[in-house]
């Protein structure tokens, strides 16, 4: 199994759940506005703390509250792709990219720099700042940014939301690929079914 999910956290006045066990491939987290998908993804990521509940990830435990295991994010070796591609604005897009796998352990390293702009077809970005390129351009930035980082899943947060519909075609081929030749699992909120259709080999619905 990829993932192994077994949360639950209380949230204001409201309590978040999940169990899923996902196995290799893309696994969308669907279910209503406020169910908690985000919230899930964030508890994966290292970014929210379980009340209670367990994490593996590949076979490792991230969190089990029981044992009183919590790895910190950056121990985690998760990517997590948001629906704004938050580049650092004061570094080229070459600059971006190596940030991530600057702080990778040099073992965790599995993909260099070459083959990811090669990957992602985004030579002709690197020396542009974040601030002049298109959504899609940016978001595909990202997506290499989380490769480089010695990720071995990666978590992505309604990635398609804040791109123009006529231009997401090139970053789901991006993902289908990530998904198809890289096989790295990945855990993907959307709200959009025809979206989820498309890149799910997994669906599971948060809060129902
Ligand atoms: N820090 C917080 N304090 C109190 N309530 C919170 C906090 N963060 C989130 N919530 C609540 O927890 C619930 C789950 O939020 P979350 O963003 O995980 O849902 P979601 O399924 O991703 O929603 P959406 O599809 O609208 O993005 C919501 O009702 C939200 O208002």
């Amino acid at each position: 199994m990829s993932f192994e999910v077994e949360v639950r956290r209380t949230l204001g006045d409201r309590m978040i759940e999940a169990c899923f066990a996902a196995p290799s491939g893309l696994t969308v987290l669907r279910g209503v506005s406020g169910a908690g998908k985000t919230s899930v993804l964030n508890m994966v990521a290292g970014l929210l703390t379980p009340d209670q509940g367990r994490i593996i990830v590949n076979g490792q435990t991230l969190f089990d509250g029981a044992a009183g295991t919590n790895l910190p994010p950056h121990r985690r070796r998760l990517g997590y792709v948001f629906q704004d591609a938050r580049l650092f604005p004061h570094m080229r897009v070459r600059g971006n990219l190596l940030y991530g796998y600057r702080l990778a352990p040099v073992d965790d390293r599995w993909m260099t720099l070459d083959e990811v702009v090669a990957f992602l077809g985004i030579a002709p970005l690197l020396d542009r700042w974040p601030r002049s390129l298109s959504g899609g351009e940016a978001q595909r930035v990202a997506l290499g940014r989380a490769l480089l980082s010695g990720a071995r899943a990666l978590l992505m947060d309604e990635p398609l939301a804040s791109i123009d519909p006529a231009r997401r075609s090139g970053i789901i081929e991006a993902i289908l690929r990530i998904r198809n030749e890289l096989s790295l699992p990945m855990l993907y909120v959307t709200h959009d079914p025809a979206e989820a259709e498309q890149l799910a080999t997994q669906l599971v619905t948060i809060g129902g």
